[in-house]
């Protein structure tokens, strides 16, 4: 009930009330009781870390995030693997600001975000961009956008080829590796949306996924435009070309998917929430070096141990996995001993090769009163708007709320000379091909519901009542950085240094991306959208096609910001390579501790990042399971 209070009222963030008015709060009552009124049974988690602590167990998972919770469900399918997974925060699941589609971001700077910003970035103008990360069971899914995207095929063949053929390599091809999305995925087709191939979508998985029951006529109007500036429309979400969102009203995190009332049940799994874990721990040395257990604390620095009789896999996150291996020994010896690690195993990859998907966001006036801006109500009418939705949401599961904030998607080419003419676009502001083939982007561009600045973490300057966003994305960046300890201490932070627009090539492929947003706005019927009052405000881009490519360049590197999908920081490769863990999720020399999550990705997919999470650790647990052989 507090959880439904503080997500209405605002919560602890300082930008994140989304609610006011009177009307609202009648609104708000009503939901209070229908809240009241359905609560599911939340199952067996743990919170007394006695109860876990002190205990040898099979699989030890740590992270119950997307991959998490992926895990500890499918190793558990097996009643005489002893399963314990191990999380940080606390369940998402019966949070509104989990299920409310729309609502993601008012667990911006909440107890429930780990609130970490990255170090000052040089190449953007000193900022320290913020990284928001759920701390809850279900990790990031509970704050998504819910885009769901496989991500190119040729990009998972790219995964395979970087594995230089070591054993196992050829598994991670599209061919052999797609399986494991059929797996997850549920997917429910749409009359709307007659163009997608379903044999090629799952059908029995535990992840539903289809087409947005909320697309709003800003949305229809920036596929109209987009068609109008020369981008192919797609109805499949899958394919390099076109994407629109997926869930039915009501976000799917891994947690409500694989963490069900029945799989918590089992005997033979714990799941503990409020458990930070510090470290692995090992015996042995040198090749005979073994993961054994691990040490983790409770809020109040409790410290507690268990041990694993079979493996430890970590499954943290891009940021904390690293982390937590750095704070094992396990990492590059020269920083573990810089801050007095003592080193297991020198694995220079650790931390390094770090990737995010870098985004610049546009902010435009809007002539209609139909954007969503009344889910940060500025105005009394915006209060009765929301009021409303909230109702239709509570009542339907439908309607403006159950909006992903992001409706549709263009996934494109930077080199398009269809969208960049030669005659108008010089070679020398064409970025080099970093895409893995023909068939794969290296540019995104969407529409935003609503107009935001910094993730929405800072105000922008215009007065009027309704905007809309719109965003271009880096999609296979250059620029690469590291995750290191501050020191040895688990509880405190890493730090983040994602080396944004450190490679030319980025800010050529962000400046694309600008020059195809100003095309697009300029085409019907978004043209007659844009409300010219806003045309003097500098923090509206309606004058983009007045500035120099250096002027733009400018701006880019003073507003980048993330779109959240930190990958590649304990990367699938050879250990030569920068490697951290084998085709087999292995960490090198260390063959019972294993990494899923999206540390492993071997090279950045072009595409959002969640959908290959699930399939990583839905292919770990058949790895683990045939490696364990407990039958
Ligand atoms: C705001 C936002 C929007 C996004 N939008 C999209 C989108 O629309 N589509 C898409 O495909 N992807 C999106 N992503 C990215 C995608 O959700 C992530 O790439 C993916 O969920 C990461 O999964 P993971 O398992 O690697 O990590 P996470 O889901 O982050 O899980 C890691 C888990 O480990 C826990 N943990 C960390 N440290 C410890 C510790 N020491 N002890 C115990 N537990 C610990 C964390 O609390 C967390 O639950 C978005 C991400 C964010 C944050």
């Amino acid at each position: 009930m507090n959880a439904l209070r503080n997500a209405l009222m605002g919560g602890k963030g300082k930008h994140s009330r989304l609610l006011g008015g009177s009307a609202a709060t009648v609104a708000a009552l009503y939901v209070v009781w229908k809240w009241a009124n359905k609560e599911e049974p939340r199952g067996k988690l743990i919170t007394v870390l006695e109860d876990v602590a002190d205990q040898e167990y099979d699989v030890i998972v740590v992270g119950g995030g997307t991959a998490g919770c992926v895990l500890a469900s499918r190793l558990s399918e097996n009643p005489l693997i002893k399963v314990l997974l191990l999380e940080a925060g606390q369940s998402g699941k019966d949070n509104p600001n989990t299920f409310i589609p729309c609502a993601y971001n008012k667990y911006w700077n909440s107890e429930h975000e780990w609130g970490m910003f990255t170090e000052p970035q040089e190449y953007a103008t000193n900022r320290k961009v913020y990284w928001p990360r759920g701390k809850l069971l279900g990790g990031c899914t509970n704050m998504n956008a819910s885009m769901f995207h496989y991500g190119a095929p040729s990009d998972y063949d790219e995964w395979a080829k970087l594995q230089k053929g070591q054993p196992g390599a050829q598994d991670w091809s599209y061919s052999a590796f797609h399986p494991y999305f059929n797996k997850f995925e549920k997917f429910s087709p749409a009359q709307a949306w007659p163009g997608v191939d379903v044999t090629l979508r799952g059908a029995e998985g535990l992840v539903h996924t289809g087409h947005h029951s909320y697309f709003g006529p800003y949305t229809k109007d920036f596929l109209k435009a987009s068609r109008a500036a020369g981008i192919e429309h797609s109805d499949d979400v899958n394919t390099h070309k076109g994407t629109l969102g997926v869930t039915k009203g009501r976000r799917v995190t891994s947690e409500s998917a694989y963490l069900t009332p029945d799989v918590l049940a089992r005997s033979n799994l714990k799941v503990a929430t409020g458990a930070y874990v510090n470290r692995v721990l090992f015996d042995g040395v040198g090749s005979s070096v073994r993961a054994v257990g691990v040490e983790f604390r409770d809020a109040t620095g409790a410290v507690f141990s268990c041990k694993a009789r079979k493996e430890v896999v970590l499954a943290a996150g891009a940021i904390h996995t690293p982390q937590i291996l750095m704070l094992s020994g396990v990492g590059p010896a020269d920083h573990l001993k810089s801050v007095d690690v003592t080193v297991v195993a020198d694995i220079p990859g650790v931390g390094s090769g770090l990737k995010d998907h870098a985004v610049i966001d546009t902010r435009y006036a809007n002539k209609y009163s139909d954007t969503l801006d009344y889910l940060q109500p500025k105005t009394l009418g915006h209060s009765a708007k929301f009021a409303n939705a909230l109702l239709k949401y509570q009542l339907t599961g439908t309607g403006p709320l159950s909006t992903n904030i992001v409706e549709a998607a263009a996934f494109l080419r930077s080199d398009d000379p269809a969208l960049f003419p030669p005659e108008k676009f010089t070679a020398e502001t064409t970025p080099e091909d970093t895409t893995t083939g023909e068939a794969a982007p290296d540019l995104e561009m969407f529409l935003s519901v609503i107009a935001y600045k910094d993730s929405g973490l800072t105000a922008f300057e215009y007065p009027g009542e309704y905007t809309f966003g719109m965003h271009a994305v880096c999609l296979r960046p250059k620029s690469s950085g590291t995750i290191r300890l501050k020191s040895n201490n688990p509880a405190d932070a890493p730090l983040i240094d994602p080396h944004y627009l450190e490679d030319q090539n980025d800010v050529k492929t962000l400046v694309r991306g600008l020059r195809l947003i100003d095309a697009t706005v300029k085409q019907e019927p978004l043209a007659s959208r844009i409300n010219h009052l806003g045309d003097t405000y500098p923090d509206l881009q309606h004058d983009l096609s007045k500035k120099t490519d250096a002027e733009l360049e400018q701006f880019v590197r003073e507003n980048i910001s993330t779109l959240y999908h930190p990958a590649c920081t304990a990367r699938m490769a050879p250990l030569a390579d920068g490697g951290v863990v084998d085709p087999f999720l292995r960490v090198h020399g260390i063959p019972n501790l294993r990494v899923a999550d999206a540390s492993v990705f071997p090279s950045i997919v072009a595409g959002h990042t969640a959908a290959p999470v699930y399939a990583i650790a839905e292919k770990a647990s058949d790895l683990i399971n045939q490696d364990i052989k407990i039958l």
